[in-house]
């Protein structure tokens, strides 16, 4: 669905705010100004026209014309080359100023975005801040490209016509412009009332979409609770209700065109009149071909003053737009270093400390999601994390890699508080297998190198085979070069899996944080899942948000989570010794089903 875009008042404070997006252009400063000595230039041009066409009449009464026409033909034809070049010039130099601003703004945005915190994301939509990309910016690509230009141009043309007016004859002038501009206003005013109407039927359209969206999504919905008819009247009612208001919207529209002639054929007629009026009495003064261009430029200039309410609302458009870009360009971005993975030294053992840990969510601080948490593993062990839904797992593993930082208490890897690590060091260390993986759209080898971009064909090769993905990949005629997603094969659940483990192998990482998979693999894939990750997990920390019995099983530490806070920790054996503890209950519950 079509967002409306935001608009904001022109303020002086806004554009002075604005003007901050102006870095991006510094370097292109001169070729900008040049870009605005053409427009000058082809704008003046332009104002020569109708003067010229009106001395072209004026001639043609005097019987001269023809004594002239080589002369009059030559300056037609010079200002139009000159008009034609200057307004090539100018395009050209503003799109090439504004397309090399526009990228280094889209670059500047995107690298400040993917290094804000999570925090960041778990605020916003993906659409939303999909949006400050692309339309923010082609807002911002108009403003530069035309209404910019289009303003000076309109602004040149009124002021340097009423000055040509003025010079013809002040009082036409006066008489023009007691009726033109107010014309002008009006039709503006009407034309802003009208719009209001379009935009109400645009809305209505857009809902009447979003039922067909919904609808087709969850077409499996709609059938099995045999809803067809539900949705068909309710697609009805919304497209009737659009109909309605366009309707309406359509007998404005009409009696906004008739205003139009009346209004501003009337304005002309009027002036014409005068203009007879004038030239009658003083012939010499104000000949008919003067008349000729002062109606021409009446024109131009009620062209002008009707366009600049436009650039208004392009300009408070554009101001919108840096508004939100700015928004993000001033959210403070995570200490994240731009180097290649395989740059960063490994410095951990992967020993992990939880001291007194208590964390809520920024978004939602009256909940408090872990409460005291406190545990030691050493290096090299596997811990399995087990508890109900929302007892706190996945925000332990958010801790871990340093999403969030707890709100008291400490996290520390080989004894040192992790906010004593630069943060692109201490993730160079870690690597994920989610539960829920998910693949980029290009080729099987991209998405295994996406552990270590740098990964020679071999390691890549290597590590699919660790991960037990090497025969599954082989079997397709294009083998790492497939391309998964959408436009490719679909993978199953388990070879999605094995590709993940593929790229945490090539990754190499001290620590390992593993969400099992709470869906079932079929037997055959989960032993060869399982026994990809065995081969990963050995020797390193592991982390494991476990489901499985078979990992909690052999795990060296086992914490049982319930409501934020462990409930009680030791090994399988340990732990099922205790007659009325939750994990036995939890084990017990998962042999019976
Ligand atoms: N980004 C977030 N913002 C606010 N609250 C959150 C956020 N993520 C999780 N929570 C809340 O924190 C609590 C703990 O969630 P967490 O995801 O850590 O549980 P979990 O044990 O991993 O559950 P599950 O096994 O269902 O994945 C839940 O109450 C959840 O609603």
């Amino acid at each position: 669905m079509e967002k409306e875009q935001k608009r904001a008042k022109i303020t002086f404070e806004g554009i002075r705010r604005a003007l901050r997006l102006y870095e991006y252009a510094k370097p292109y400063r001169w070729q900008f100004a040049i870009g605005l000595v053409m427009l000058l230039l082809s704008s003046s041009a332009s104002l020569a026209f109708p003067k010229l066409l009106g001395d072209l009449i004026n001639l043609g009464n005097k019987g001269r014309l023809l004594a002239e026409i080589d002369r009059m033909g030559l300056m037609l034809a010079a200002v139009l080359i000159l008009q034609s070049l200057f307004s090539y010039l100018r395009v050209r130099i503003f799109v090439s100023v504004t397309e090399k601003t526009l990228a280094s703004l889209r670059q500047a945005t995107y690298s400040h975005l993917v290094r804000l915190p999570m925090k960041f994301f778990a605020e916003r939509r993906v659409g939303e801040l999909n949006s400050r990309i692309s339309s923010d910016i082609s807002q911002l690509q108009d403003l530069f490209t035309t209404t910019l230009a289009e303003f000076l141009r309109q602004v040149i043309v009124i002021v340097g016509g009423i000055v040509l007016l003025w010079i013809t004859s002040w009082r036409l002038t006066l008489f023009m412009l007691a009726i033109v501009p107010a014309i002008c206003v009006l039709a503006v005013v009407f034309g802003k009332f009208i719009r209001k109407y379009s935009k109400q039927v645009q809305g209505q359209i857009a809902d009447s979409n979003t039922i067909v969206e919904e609808t087709l999504q969850g077409i499996f919905n709609v059938k099995a609770f045999a809803n067809e008819r539900f949705e068909i009247g309710r697609y009805k009612t919304k497209t009737n209700e659009a109909a309605k208001t366009g309707v309406k919207a359509g007998s404005y529209q009409a009696a906004f065109v008739s205003f139009l002639i009346l209004g501003l054929f009337g304005a002309m007629v009027a002036v014409i009149w005068r203009g007879v009026m004038l030239m009658e009495t003083n012939p010499n003064e104000f000949p008919i071909g003067s008349l000729f261009s002062f109606i021409l430029y009446t024109g131009f200039i009620g062209g002008s003053i009707s366009g600049l309410a436009e650039i208004y609302t392009r300009i408070q458009r554009a101001l919108g737009a840096s508004e939100n870009l700015l928004e993000i360009h001033d959210e403070p971005v995570e200490d994240i270093r731009l180097v290649p993975s395989n740059l960063v030294p490994a410095s951990i053992s992967g020993e992990i400390s939880f001291r007194g840990v208590s964390f809520h969510y920024p978004s939602r601080k009256d909940i408090p999601v872990l409460k005291n948490v406190s545990f030691d593993v050493q290096p090299g062990w596997q811990v399995a994390l087990v508890g109900p839904s929302g007892a706190g797992k996945s925000t332990i593993v958010s801790l871990l890699l340093r999403f969030y930082d707890p709100v008291s208490g400490t996290v520390t890897f080989d004894g040192q508080d992790a906010q004593s690590f630069p943060l692109t060091d201490l993730r160079a260390q870690m690597a994920v297998v989610p539960q829920d993986v998910f693949l980029f759209g290009g080729t099987i080898r991209e998405n295994i190198a996406y552990g270590d971009p740098s990964a020679s064909e071999e390691a890549i090769a290597a590590a699919a085979r660790q991960a037990n993905a090497w025969e599954f990949i082989n079997s397709f005629p294009e083998g790492l070069n497939t391309i998964v997603g959408e436009r490719g094969v679909q993978l199953s659940g388990g070879q999605r899996q094995r590709i993940a483990i593929a790229r945490a192998v090539l990754r190499n990482p001290r620590i390992l944080i593993l969400d099992e998979a709470t869906s079932a693999l079929d037997s055959e894939s989960e032993r060869l899942v399982q026994d990809a990750l065995d081969k990963l997990m050995l020797g390193r920390t592991s982390i494991v948000i476990a489901h499985r019995l078979s990992t909690v099983r052999r795990a060296d530490l086992i914490l049982v989570m319930d409501k934020g806070s462990i409930v009680e920790e030791g090994t399988h054996e340990e732990l099922m010794e205790r007659a009325e503890g939750l994990y036995k209950g939890l084990s017990e519950l998962q042999f019976t089903v």
